[in-house]
């Protein structure tokens, strides 16, 4: 009997890091997961260890391996998804990170933002990358890095340090790092970076020079599913066929495939991506332009995202920080003993407002408290927060694309909450649906590995794996919602400004 193959996902979250194996009916076989620690050396500012999440890596990998009893020749292709926009800069002789990742959340580099803007204006910027001129990308991580120190800027300068977004960190790595790692990343990534020109797919010489960045330093882009190396460490011999951004592989992984196909994911932020086709389609209401995906021969598919920074991490401040509920998911039960918020609202601005905004100045506020307002309301007006900020983003969408939407697929950590998902059905009032399987980061990236690798002919047997397993139906008046919107854009109003 010759022994089963399978497909391997390596999912690097902001939080943690699994690797899950797939078979080829699409069901996952194995999965290793470790979380990472989360280091805040000040107001705003996010790091995480790249040595440590390159030690979890090189545990979760054989672990994986080891839990479906597979060997490295049995896994016919590796897929690398990451959070993205995180920073990670090396120096290519040593293979040690100069500095700590600086986290996609991370809001320091709001200092360098108007030296950038001054070489370029923001509208040129969002007409060549598609995105506005905010911390949230790596461009202007990068730029504070190098004018942090006149010494690292000569050494990128020279060619000895290379940047990199997680992917292209953990592929480097993956492939021999000093002995010869391949310094690469995929087009879904770079185009996140606010370095990549979104007309030729490459780095853009322009936003190289406003955001100061060597061109020594950066990796060779490559489209999502191609190939990317085989690996050497933590185990050798298995190829890398696809590496694709996080919130794209969710896509990937819910078969959005084509034109008008969309998702939503609500992790520790949360993330609306509408499939636009091969052309980019520039947002007229907040919303940014993104790669979606490209397959080696074929032009790339875009997609216009709906950036939300704070989602389920509201959730952990509220557990972690403010001890007021012990596990994400009294969230739930708690809200559930009241009728309604109590008349009070949450803007959970923590660094700045995202799409449709774009304010890096907002700062999170609760409004409406009175002595009425429990516990319990206020965990219902955070669980609101997450449902009123993806209304804003529909909108945005709805505004920007031919057609509405006339249902959401939903995906993430989040969606474990019944109460959150008939909420965004009411705030929205359409039909919210949940896959069976809500692990779509990692089994969009085993879905690109496995078509790299020729496991899986073509993306409509993909299409086939995908079930239903639970929908929510609209059921609050129009007029409730529309008051309660009301009250809510009330409440982002106050938020916006805060930090200035
Ligand atoms: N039952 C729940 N209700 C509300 N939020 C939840 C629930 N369970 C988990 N979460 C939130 O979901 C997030 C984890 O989701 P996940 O998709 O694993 O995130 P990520 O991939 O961003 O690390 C956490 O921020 C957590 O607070
Ligand atoms: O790692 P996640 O799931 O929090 O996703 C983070 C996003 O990629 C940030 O853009």
């Amino acid at each position: 009997m010759t022994a089963p193959q399978y497909v391997a996902a390596l999912d690097q979250g902001t939080t943690s890091t699994r690797c899950m194996l797939f078979d080829r009916e699409g069901r996952m076989v194995s999965l290793a997961q470790r979380e990472h620690h989360q280091h805040y050396p000040r107001a705003g500012w996010v790091e995480h260890d790249p040595m440590e999440i390159w030690d979890i890596v090189c545990q979760v990998v054989p672990e994986a391996l080891a839990d479906a009893g597979a060997s490295p020749s049995q896994v016919v292709g590796l897929g690398i998804t990451n959070q993205r926009e995180t920073t990670v800069v090396w120096d290519r002789h040593t293979g040690r990170p100069v500095h700590n990742a600086i986290v996609w959340q991370d809001t320091r580099s709001s200092s360098v933002l108007p030296a950038v803007a001054a070489e370029m204006t923001e509208a040129d910027i969002q007409a060549r990358c598609g995105l506005p001129l905010v911390t949230y990308f790596s461009g202007p991580k990068v730029r504070w890095l190098l004018d942090s120190s006149p010494s690292l800027r000569e050494r990128a300068e020279r060619g000895d340090l290379l940047f990199g977004t997680m992917d292209t960190w953990l592929v480097w790595n993956l492939t021999g790092g000093v002995a010869g790692g391949a310094h690469v990343t995929d087009v879904t990534n770079a185009s996140r970076t606010m370095l990549m020109d979104l007309g030729t797919l490459d780095w853009g010489p322009e936003l190289l020079a406003a955001m100061r960045v060597p061109r020594a330093m950066l990796p060779e882009i490559r489209p999502t599913v191609s190939s990317f190396g085989t690996t050497v460490s933590p185990v050798e011999g298995i190829s890398l066929t696809a590496v694709i951004g996080d919130q794209q592989a969710s896509l990937f992984g819910q078969a959005g495939f084509d034109r008008g196909d969309a998702k939503c994911t609500f992790g520790t932020g949360g993330f609306l991506l509408l499939n636009t086709g091969p052309t980019p389609v520039r947002s007229q209401h907040g919303l940014i332009t993104t790669v979606a995906h490209a397959m080696e021969g074929e032009s790339a598919a875009y997609a216009l995202e709906g950036s939300i920074a704070v989602a389920g991490s509201l959730v952990q401040w509220f557990r972690d920080s403010l001890g007021l509920i012990r596990s994400a998911a009294e969230i739930e039960t708690q809200a559930l003993t009241v009728p309604d918020n109590g008349g009070c609202y949450v803007v959970p601005a923590f660094t700045g407002l995202y799409a449709p905004h774009w304010e890096p100045d907002a700062r999170g506020v609760i409004v409406g408290l009175t002595s009425y307002v429990t516990k319990a309301h206020l965990c219902r007006a955070v669980l609101e927060a997450t449902a009123w900020q993806t209304r804003e983003v529909i909108d945005a969408m709805n505004a920007d694309a031919a057609a509405p939407l006339e249902r959401l697929a939903v995906d993430g950590g989040m969606t474990a909450d019944n109460l959150l998902m008939q909420m965004i059905a009411d705030f929205l009032d359409i039909p919210v649906v949940r896959p069976m399987v809500a692990e779509t980061v990692s089994r969009g990236a085993a879905y690109a590995a496995g078509l790299g690798a020729g496991y899986w002919p073509d993306r409509e047997v993909l299409r086939r794996h995908w079930r239903r397993a639970a929908e929510w139906r609209p059921t609050m008046s129009a007029n409730v919602r529309d008051d309660e919107y009301q009250r809510w854009r009330r409440a982002v109003e106050l938020a916006i400004g805060w930090g200035a």
